[in-house]
């Protein structure tokens, strides 16, 4: 689009006479409606391109899910690296994610879910704002319903409060929604922390504001791969026999050459209430790891209390590319 790095006809008006103006006027009207041709010529050629991706996914990724936030997150980062002018890149980020969304859903149809309750309304905002005005937006009842429906696939992505403590001797079915999360094959796990775009507020780097848990507004669970971005958190879950304090998580995992953080803590729901011994019960902490983990890393079994740490075993539960500070 090299003509619209010309200067504006409408600039030259400004001093100009009223039939001059006009002139211009309609001048600048023609030149925007031929960037817009360009424009939809572009957007079409890409959908065009996307479909090539679908074939390349095969169906057994497109079943599970056609997002893949990585590519996404790496996207916007190449694109706010050359961003300049006027327009701010948080509605060029809008938009992007607006066709992103379409061009996921050209690849395999996909419907979000939100949870209700405390915070909907902001949820049901992020999640357009992530997967766009097409796709369909339901409300379920809870986190831990939003999750359930990702599992089961009535929906492809869940957007959720951020992860919070469970509260002390909570029966199972009022644990906090990521205890629902597990290792197995397929199972929904973290993918995204929203809002992506995020303006700086306050001396924080965003990057250390989301691995503190204290950034992300929302999380998105969907059954997506997680590939690296290129600069990503992953979030783990580790179990205890019992209380482990937020130094010891940190100080374990240090010991294990990883830098990291715990989230949010509660009771075992899977322990059964044989086991409930108030402080002494069994517990899961959700711990957030500065850059990306693969579940099968020898790193993560190193806090285990066999070698000596606290934890009876460490699982990986998802994680997210790190949003962009503007
Ligand atoms: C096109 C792809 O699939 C989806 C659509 C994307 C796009 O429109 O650019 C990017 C990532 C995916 O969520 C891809 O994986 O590359």
């Amino acid at each position: 689009m090299s003509a619209s790095t010309k200067t504006p006809p409408a600039e030259a008006a400004e001093t100009g006479s009223e039939t001059d103006k006009v002139t211009d006027l309609a001048a600048a009207r023609v030149e925007i409606d031929r960037i817009d041709d360009e424009i939809h010529d572009l957007l079409m050629a890409r959908a065009e391109v996307v479909g090539q991706v679908a074939a390349a996914k095969g169906p057994a990724l497109l079943s599970a899910s056609p997002i893949r936030i990585e590519r996404e997150a790496q996207m916007l980062r190449r694109l706010v690296a050359r961003h300049k002018g006027p327009l701010p890149f948080m509605s060029v980020a809008d938009l992007w994610h607006e066709l992103i969304a379409a061009m996921t859903a050209i690849q395999a149809p996909f419907a979000a879910t939100i949870a209700g309750g405390d915070g909907a309304v902001q949820r049901f905002d992020l999640a357009r704002q992530q997967f766009g005005s097409s796709i369909p937006v339901t409300v379920a009842e809870d986190a831990r319903n939003a999750v359930r429906q990702v599992a089961d696939g009535s929906a492809g992505v869940a957007v959720l409060p951020a992860p919070e403590n469970g509260q002390r001797g909570a029966k199972p079915g009022d644990a906090p929604w990521w205890t629902l999360l597990n290792r197995a094959e397929g199972s929904p796990s973290i993918v995204a922390a929203l809002p992506f775009v995020v303006a700086a507020e306050g001396d924080a780097p965003v990057r250390r504001r989301y691995l503190a848990g204290d950034g992300p507004r929302a999380v998105v669970v969907a059954k997506a791969p997680r590939n690296p971005s290129g600069d990503d958190i992953t979030l783990v879950v580790s179990t205890s026999s019992g209380f482990v304090s937020p130094d010891i998580c940190g100080a374990a995992f240090e010991k294990a050459g990883l830098s990291a953080w715990r989230l949010a803590f509660a009771d075992d729901p899977h322990a059964g209430p044989e086991t409930d011994k108030g402080a002494g019960a069994p517990q899961l902490h959700l711990i957030a790891i500065d850059g990306h983990i693969e579940g099968d890393d020898e790193r993560l079994s190193l806090m285990d209390t066999r070698h000596g740490g606290p934890f009876g075993e460490t699982y990986p539960v998802g994680g997210y590319p790190v949003p962009i500070g503007l």
